[in-house]
């Protein structure tokens, strides 16, 4: 089980350290898909970073929390275990698959050398993992891919490869933060399908963040819905599209393009994100909800528990 504990992490904005996550709790099972959802600068990659602590490179600091895999602090871990968790028990597969790959490095030595790096083999036998693993992810000319550098393949190539590179040291956890943003429409559905698939045949637990309900209502079994820096709603996928009960999580749905209102043109949110530093008082969405009221500007909402796995954080929402 991997589970994010309460986390808050702060940024520098101007010289001054705000908080950009605010209480964050997650919870993914080995086996399970689950969805970090919302609009774009709400903090979902800061968290999906946080999981292995690659935004402490950029300035990002835990105010506060926890993160755990299998019962175990991820920020009281040695170097060296932290490293051989990085990749070994987590991946990551990023939104942009050319900022992952190294352009002077053929796609054989960087997959070879994540495998050597986890894994206790020779050349020879890494270079057989790589083929299988390219195979694995629809490559059927896998040992001309060995020898390719990453600026001659297609970018539904090139993510194929980092889901590949993930794959590498059969981890229990794939963070994939928006893996198919920067694809095509038809290719990103087929990148979907492998990835769920992959899933499915290894029993990952699998962190998918996204800005899109549709994807989620298509891969996930669990949702967290995030606004500025919290959770605002969470629960399994089907019990969360059938009950909605965040204003903001109806609001998100309403811009699926096959529920809009406006003849398939997306629906969008009036007004934007605030930033970290500019979190209203009270509830973070009262500003741009239709429905909030004197009390949602002066109250912090408690999580409520609509059931016994559905929590919504509005002070409009009651218990079911
Ligand atoms: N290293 C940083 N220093 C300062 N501010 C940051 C840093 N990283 C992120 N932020 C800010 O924190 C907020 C949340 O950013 P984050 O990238 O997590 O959002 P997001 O929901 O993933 O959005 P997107 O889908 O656009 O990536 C944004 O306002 C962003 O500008």
């Amino acid at each position: 089980m991997l589970e994010v504990l309460n986390l808050s992490l702060s940024v520098s904005i101007q010289g001054n350290r705000v908080d950009a996550v605010s209480g964050v709790s997650l919870a993914l099972e080995a086996g399970r898909v689950l969805g970090l959802v919302g609009e774009s600068g709400c903090g979902k990659s800061l968290t999906a970073q946080a999981i292995l602590r690659l935004g402490e490179f950029q300035g990002v600091a835990k105010s506060s929390g926890d993160i755990l895999i299998d019962g175990e602090s991820l920020f009281t871990m040695s170097d060296e275990r932290l490293r051989r968790t990085r990749g070994g028990r987590i991946a990551m597969i990023f939104q942009e698959p050319m900022t992952a790959l190294n352009p002077v490095f053929s796609i054989g030595s960087q997959i070879i050398e994540v495998i050597r790096l986890h894994l206790d083999m020779d050349k020879q036998q890494a270079r057989q993992r790589a083929i299988d693993l390219l195979l694995d992810v629809g490559m059927q000319d896998a040992e001309q891919i060995l020898k390719q550098y990453p600026d001659s393949l297609s970018g539904g190539m090139r993510q194929r490869v980092l889901i590949a590179m993930a794959m590498a040291a059969d981890p229990d956890y794939i963070i994939a933060d928006e893996p198919t943003t920067a694809l095509d429409v038809s290719v990103q559905k087929r990148i979907i399908a492998l990835l769920l698939n992959l899933q499915k045949k290894r029993g990952l637990g699998l962190l998918l963040v996204t800005h899109d309900f549709g994807l989620v209502a298509e891969m996930c079994d669990d949702v967290a819905v995030m606004y500025a820096g919290q959770i605002v709603e969470s629960g399994p996928v089907k019990e969360i599209f059938d009950h909605p009960a965040h204003p903001y999580t109806r609001a998100l749905m309403g811009c699926r393009p096959e529920v809009s209102e406006t003849g398939g043109a997306l629906a969008v949110i009036a007004g934007q994100v605030p930033p970290p530093g500019q979190w209203p008082c009270g509830c973070h969405f009262a500003p741009r909800c239709s429905g909030a009221d004197e009390l949602c500007s002066a109250t912090v909402a408690a999580d409520v528990w609509r059931d016994h796995s559905h929590i919504a954080r509005c002070v409009h929402v009651g218990s079911k």
